[in-house]
């Protein structure tokens, strides 16, 4: 007759601990918190040995219990899920959880803790079966509100740096504004705001490289108001400035958009017309006296160069200013006659 296998019950595992000096050390002085559920047929899981530390946590109501006796019914659960994925896998399994249980006064604590299950089967009972859960579990609370609040510091560290950054960029905006603005500043006259002499020089050095580069052609005129002085003298200074502005305006409406426009220096303006021969430049200046006279009422006197193989800048206004002198003497010979 074949005998019973002996039961393992609850004191027999716990028996079997103590009587190893080793184990026993170990069961009792172990640091984490070491427990050993069984699997319930009713579905549910009872604890059946916890060691001091497991007990210092939960107390010792829970031997001989399920889960949800000390513990919400949620959290029980929750770990509950756990388990039976463990059974089911039948595999060891490692997990986070935040779970509450019930002290020795009956409140609630609230704890993350990080847990390594792992199926036993008691041969003695039913080898085929997952029969017990053993488990290691390590309180993290103080690790996971240290990680949150080091998470919480990093998104702040975050949103401060990417408001330095806007800061940053906004500041970058504002400064190439500026920039450009000065940029601006410094290449403009500032009372008739066409090109000062210093940019229509630099643009003049960079069209004769550009006509000799392509083998086009260039035209500069040198234009002068007519009788400006008796504006400043029989109209004061600030109606020869609004004059000033109405004629260099007026020019610069009757230029084609690349011609360049600049203030050479009192009443005298220095025009660069790019691949403009010197007829295309008779036309310019003849169109620009007709229109200039409409507009303002004020005539102007021009001189036209057109750059020749051994121009420089110098030379090529040079020339153009000793024809606007003689477009002056014919000017007053004509005043005068
Ligand atoms: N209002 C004003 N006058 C200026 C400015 N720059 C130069 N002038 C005046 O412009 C006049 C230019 O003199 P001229 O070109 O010699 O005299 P003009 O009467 O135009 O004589 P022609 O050129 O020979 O017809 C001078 O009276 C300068 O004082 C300026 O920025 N504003």
């Amino acid at each position: 007759m074949a005998v019973e296998p002996p039961q393992q019950t609850l004191q027999s595992f716990h028996d079997a601990l103590m009587r190893h000096p080793l184990i026993r050390e170990l069961w009792n002085h172990f640091p984490e918190n070491m427990f050993l559920v069984r699997v319930e047929d009713d579905g549910h899981f009872t604890v059946e040995a916890a060691n001091p530390a497991q007990l210092d946590t939960v107390g010792r109501e829970c031997l001989g219990q399920p889960l949800p006796a000390f513990m919400p019914a949620a959290s029980a659960e929750a770990i509950y899920t756990r388990y039976r994925e463990c059974v089911a896998r039948d595999k060891p399994m490692r997990y986070q959880e935040h779970a509450v249980f019930f002290d020795e006064h009956g409140n609630e604590q609230y704890g993350y803790w990080l847990t390594l299950i792992v199926p036993l089967h008691n041969a003695a009972e039913d080898p085929q079966r997952v029969t017990h859960i053993f488990g290691i579990s390590q309180d993290v609370t103080e690790l996971h509100q240290a990680r949150e609040a080091l998470e919480r510091h990093n998104q702040a560290l975050e949103a401060r740096v990417e408001q330095r950054t806007a800061e940053l960029q906004h500041a970058n905006r504002e400064l190439r504004l500026l920039n450009a603005q000065l940029e601006e500043m410094a290449t403009r006259d500032f009372l008739t705001g066409c090109y000062n002499r210093r940019h229509i020089e630099t643009l003049g050095q960079r069209e004769i490289e550009r006509a000799r580069r392509y083998d086009t052609s260039l035209s500069v005129l040198m234009v002068d108001l007519d009788a400006f002085k008796q504006v400043n003298d029989t109209q004061g200074h600030d109606a020869g400035d609004a004059a000033l502005k109405c004629v260099a305006a007026s020019l610069q409406n009757a230029l084609r958009a690349n011609d360049l426009l600049g203030r050479f220096g009192g009443d005298e303006f220095l025009i660069l017309l790019p691949e403009s021969n010197n007829e295309d430049a008779r036309v310019a200046a003849k169109r620009l006296q007709q229109l200039t006279h409409e507009q303002t009422d004020i005539t102007i006197s021009v001189g036209i160069a057109t750059l020749r193989r051994d121009d420089t800048l110098e030379s090529l206004a040079a020339r153009a200013d000793q024809r606007l002198l003689a477009a002056k003497r014919e000017y007053h010979r004509k005043a005068s006659g």
